[in-house]
């Protein structure tokens, strides 16, 4: 079990405190995603009751709670890759940018190019390194050479990729590290320019200094997209994110800023689990 006291976790910057935001009142230009009414059933077990949030643009929010709270859940729900799951109900909302992703109008395919996602393990296809960042454009049509070099380019470099790979973007992308494989999935999945990043536990497979690396690009990430994360590490939460929401059993237990959660938490419940009480 582990221990940490809130104040060890606090980030205690300044711009944390800068950038703090009314989450229950933010005005419609602010809000990225707002959750509405969320409830998810697997068969018969409800995995997401009744969540209801606003997640802000451009910053980076974490959902963070013990084992099987439905924090993977309900990050999937976001790009609706739950839809994959047999025997898988949802009620409620998920606004994008103020339409609701699970109206039956929505091209799914659509959807998830808006909002993009990585996974716990990186996932490289077997391909070249270049083909991996431009394989979004070329589904989408693009063919010519410059565009697709200056987006591989871009994407490279906005992952903090470019300079350990620029002299080999032919070879396979299955010879890079884990830490260069996750960076490689990051620059795929912003080659296509979301709006929204998700990120599943992205380091979790990970050594420290390459975990260290994808905190550093979380931040920088933010910069152009909204950025949503899971995460079981809950320093890296503090470390990363602007917003932390705390779950438990499938509630949302607890939404505020991430200084503020991990330093004066309201609920019990949240200062139980961030002290280690469980977990
Ligand atoms: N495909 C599925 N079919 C049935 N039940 C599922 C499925 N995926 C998740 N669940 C259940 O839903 C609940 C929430 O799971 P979820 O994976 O969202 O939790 P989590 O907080 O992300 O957990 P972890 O930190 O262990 O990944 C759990 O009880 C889990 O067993």
């Amino acid at each position: 079990m582990i221990s940490i006291s809130p104040k060890a976790l606090a980030t205690g910057s300044d711009t944390t405190i800068e950038k703090k935001l009314d989450l229950t009142n933010l005005t419609p230009e602010q809000v990225a995603l707002d959750i509405n009414k969320l409830n998810l059933f697997y068969g018969k077990k409800q995995a997401l009751n009744n969540i209801t949030m606003s997640i802000p643009k451009g910053q980076v929010t974490a959902f963070i709670g013990p084992s099987g709270c439905g924090k993977s859940t309900l990050l999937r729900s976001i790009n609706r890759m739950n839809d994959l799951v047999d025997n898988c109900h949802i009620s409620g909302e998920i606004n994008l940018h103020g339409s609701n992703i699970y109206d039956k109008h929505v091209d799914v395919a659509e959807l998830r190019r808006k909002v993009g996602m990585v996974f716990q393990r990186p996932n490289p296809f077997p391909k070249t390194i270049y083909e991996n960042v431009v394989y979004g454009l070329r589904i989408m049509g693009e063919n010519n050479r410059r565009r697709l070099d200056e987006a591989a380019e871009q994407s490279l470099r906005s992952a903090a990729l470019w300079n350990e790979v620029k002299d080999r973007l032919h070879e396979s992308a299955l010879g890079l590290s884990g830490g260069q494989q996750q960076r490689l999935v990051i620059a795929r999945a912003i080659a296509i320019q979301p709006e929204v990043l998700l990120l599943d536990e992205p380091t979790s497979a990970l050594d420290p200094i390459s975990t260290l690396t994808i905190e550093e690009l979380i931040n920088d990430l933010k910069k152009q997209f909204t950025v949503v994360i899971v995460t079981h590490n809950m320093q890296q939460a503090a470390r990363v994110s602007d917003q932390t929401a705390f779950m438990y059993m499938g509630d949302l237990i607890e939404y505020s800023d991430t200084n503020t959660l991990f330093t004066t938490p309201l609920k019990k419940k949240t200062e139980d689990y961030i002290t280690g009480r469980y977990g």
